[in-house]
């Protein structure tokens, strides 16, 4: 893994794109047995003595024995903030979890280390770049490809947001914990890969039409994450250990393309913009939380379908303008015409986007997940606005071409 790294940071190093690319500052990426043996090693070669655990209930009980025997063995002083889910029992990455976290750890700590999934390396995330310390990570699921990125999506006051912040200094992914994961978060893990055939998409479509800043290397890895992954569905689905391994790997590189970046453009497009609308909504319905992966996998073909159907006609028509389009906007729809139909020719049908989904346990559609037509279709109408910087299909069609 740490070969990964290595060869990550030189191509970076050596991308002629024209874009600055942050610095990694990932030092190292364990992914196996020893885990934690060698996060212990890490902490001492750092000489951090004063270490903050942030988990949740669920979370440190995946992960507190071995981790816990290993820091005592070693002597090392700990504290841990268990931060309280809400009424509903989901422990969201909001303003209070924050200040949890703010009030739960001393002032003198050396270093956090976020012990759980995307939400809680959200929170540990924001919570430690304001406090000036980095953070480590020790994923307990492979659910979401944010464990190495430096944005942390959060809830602040009911919208969903996402803030740049900071990447860890390190991961440590214990692969039995990993491996005893729930299987829904496993799949989700597969959903988060999945919904890169329309971010990647998207991310592209927006590059031509409205310059948004571009890289072919992290489009390349973000791709090659995902491909794995669909080469390797079977062994995900089963849950092997092969599978795990392969899913890590490909979300934690997806998560190291998005912050070359410094923002999430390969991996988030309208697919997860639907999902975060629809999660808002849940909030304020006070419905309990859906697994984002679940999410971003069912919005994937959905999203596929909507391009193709309405986006496809425009591209044979490309010489009746409708008057509501703006004439430099429509031109370069036409100077892309033939790359975008090749965009979108190449995406995998809505059908197979949803057997694979199947196949890994995950749901193939909204309501199978309590998300009703009517939520699908105003989502479809108004989920771009979450994301007003981002020249998604999505933002074009309803911006300019459906709305006026
Ligand atoms: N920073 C970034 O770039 C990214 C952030 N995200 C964010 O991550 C969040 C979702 O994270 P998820 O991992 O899907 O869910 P999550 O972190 O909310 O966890 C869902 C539930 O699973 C439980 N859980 C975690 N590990 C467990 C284990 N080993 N055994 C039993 N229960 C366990 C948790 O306690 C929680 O109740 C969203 O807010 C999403 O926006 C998603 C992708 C990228
Ligand atoms: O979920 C993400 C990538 O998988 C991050 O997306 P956002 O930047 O939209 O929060
Ligand atoms: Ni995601």
């Amino acid at each position: 893994m740490n070969r990964m790294l290595e060869e990550l940071v030189l191509l970076a190093g050596q991308c002629q794109c024209g874009h600055r690319h942050y610095d990694i500052p990932i030092e190292r990426i364990v992914i196996g047995r020893d885990a934690f043996r060698q996060l212990v090693a890490y902490l001492r070669h750092k000489r951090y003595e004063r270490v903050a655990l942030v988990a949740d209930e669920r979370t440190f009980a995946a992960a507190r024995e071995s981790l816990c025997d290993e820091l005592e063995n070693e002597s090392i002083h700990y504290t841990v903030c268990l931060v309280q889910p809400d009424e509903n029992g989901d422990v969201i990455a909001d303003e209070r979890s924050i200040v949890q976290v703010l009030l739960e750890t001393p002032n003198n700590a050396d270093v956090l280390i976020a012990v759980g999934a995307g939400t809680i390396h959200d929170i540990t995330r924001f919570s430690s770049c304001k406090m000036k310390i980095p953070f480590i990570s020790v994923p307990t699921a492979p659910s979401v490809d944010g464990f190495t990125s430096m944005g942390a999506p959060l809830i602040i006051r009911g919208m969903k947001q996402t803030i740049q912040v900071q990447a860890p200094i390190a991961v440590f992914a214990h692969t039995d914990v990993l491996h005893r994961a729930p299987r829904a978060m496993i799949a989700a893990g597969f959903g988060d890969m999945a919904a890169k055939y329309t971010s990647l998409a998207d991310w592209q479509f927006a590059h031509w039409m409205a310059d948004e800043p571009y890289c072919p290397l992290v489009h390349q890895l973000t791709e090659q994450s995902l491909k794995t992954c669909v080469d390797h569905i079977d062994d995900i689905a089963n849950g092997s250990e092969q599978g795990i391994r392969v899913l890590m790997d490909a979300l934690l590189q997806s998560g190291i393309a998005m912050l070359l970046m410094g923002q999430s453009y390969s991996a988030s497009g309208a697919e997860h913009h639907l999902s975060h609308y629809w999660e808002m909504e849940f909030l304020r319905r006070n419905k309990r939380q859906v697994l984002h992966g679940a999410k971003v996998g069912v919005s994937t073909p959905i999203v596929i379908e909507h391009y193709q159907r309405l986006l496809l006609p425009l591209l044979n028509g490309l010489e009746k303008r409708s008057e509501s389009v703006h004439e430099e906007i429509w031109g370069r729809f036409k100077a892309n015409a033939a790359a975008i139909r090749m965009q979108l020719e190449s995406l995998p049908s809505p059908s197979r986007v949803r057997a694979m989904l199947e196949k890994v346990g995950e749901a193939a559609l909204p309501e199978q997940l309590g998300i009703d037509p009517p939520l699908v279709e105003r989502s479809l109408q108004e989920a771009h606005r979450l994301r007003p910087n981002r020249f998604t299909m999505l933002y074009f069609l309803n911006e300019w071409i459906l709305e006026k």
